[in-house]
């Protein structure tokens, strides 16, 4: 069986890849969403908590990783962050692999990769997706978000690899400036487009 055509979805902060993730579930192509492995593996009883707490002492309680007090130890401190990385991604990649496993089949899989750019990984996929808005609307989505500060924002800015370049490497953009119906035309529109490509691959 053809392993399904695996399609990367990221974006920077605030850009609606979660919006435009659930659109793609909805229309019942199959999500993989790294967010939220990774916090089920850090939270209660999850299987990343007893490294988290030997690498980082006292930022895990019995609720799992308590992720304000563990982002406040890393973003900021390059070689923190790295040392969270080297627990956190081996452990999602593994789970990665087993959703395409349990979808051979399926036309197409989205992963869900907020940091598909600056971890790597693009290489990994067939096509990339960047969903993107502008700055300002990015902006004020952002600063609308409860416990966010401009300070938090800027710095949250210069860890990922900007729109302008995320949205030069894409395969397709998806833009979530304008209304949601218009978003979702747009994802019906691609999930076509994508299931023509892999009629083609399957064609002898
Ligand atoms: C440090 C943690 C616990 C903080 O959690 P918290 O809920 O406070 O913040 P959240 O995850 O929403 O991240 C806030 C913003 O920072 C960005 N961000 C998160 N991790 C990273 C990273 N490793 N490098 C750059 N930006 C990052 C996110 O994309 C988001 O825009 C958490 O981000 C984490 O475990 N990060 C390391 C794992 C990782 O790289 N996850 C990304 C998806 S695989
Ligand atoms: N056309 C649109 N497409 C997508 N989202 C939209 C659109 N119009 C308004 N929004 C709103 O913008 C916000 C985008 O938030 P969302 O959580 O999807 O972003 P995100 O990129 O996943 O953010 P983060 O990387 O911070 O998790 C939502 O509140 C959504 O309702």
């Amino acid at each position: 069986m053809t392993r399904p055509l695996i399609i990367g979805l990221t974006g920077s902060i605030g850009m609606g890849k979660s919006t435009v993730a659930a659109m793609f579930e909805a229309a019942g192509v199959p999500v993989f969403d790294a967010d939220a492995e990774v916090r089920a593996m850090q939270g209660p009883g999850g299987a990343l908590v007893p490294a988290i707490e030997k690498a980082f002492p006292g930022s895990t309680d019995e609720n799992g990783v308590a992720r304000d007090k563990l982002g406040a130890l890393v973003f900021g401190d390059p070689e923190k962050l790295a040392r969270l990385e080297a627990i956190v991604h081996p452990a999602v990649a593994a789970r990665r692999e087993a959703f395409v496993i349990e979808h051979v089949g399926a036309p197409m899989v989205v992963f869900d990769i907020p940091l598909l750019f600056e971890k790597g990984g693009a290489e990994a996929v067939d096509k990339v997706i960047v969903v993107s808005a502008p700055a300002e609307t990015q902006r004020m989505r952002v600063l609308a978000r409860p416990g966010m500060t401009e300070e938090k924002f800027a710095h949250i800015l210069e860890l990922q690899v900007p729109d302008s370049q995320k949205r030069a490497r894409a395969d397709h953009v998806i833009d979530t400036g304008t209304n949601l119906e218009k978003t979702e035309d747009a994802v019906i529109a691609l999930i076509a487009e994508l299931g023509d490509s892999y009629s083609a691959r399957q064609a002898p």
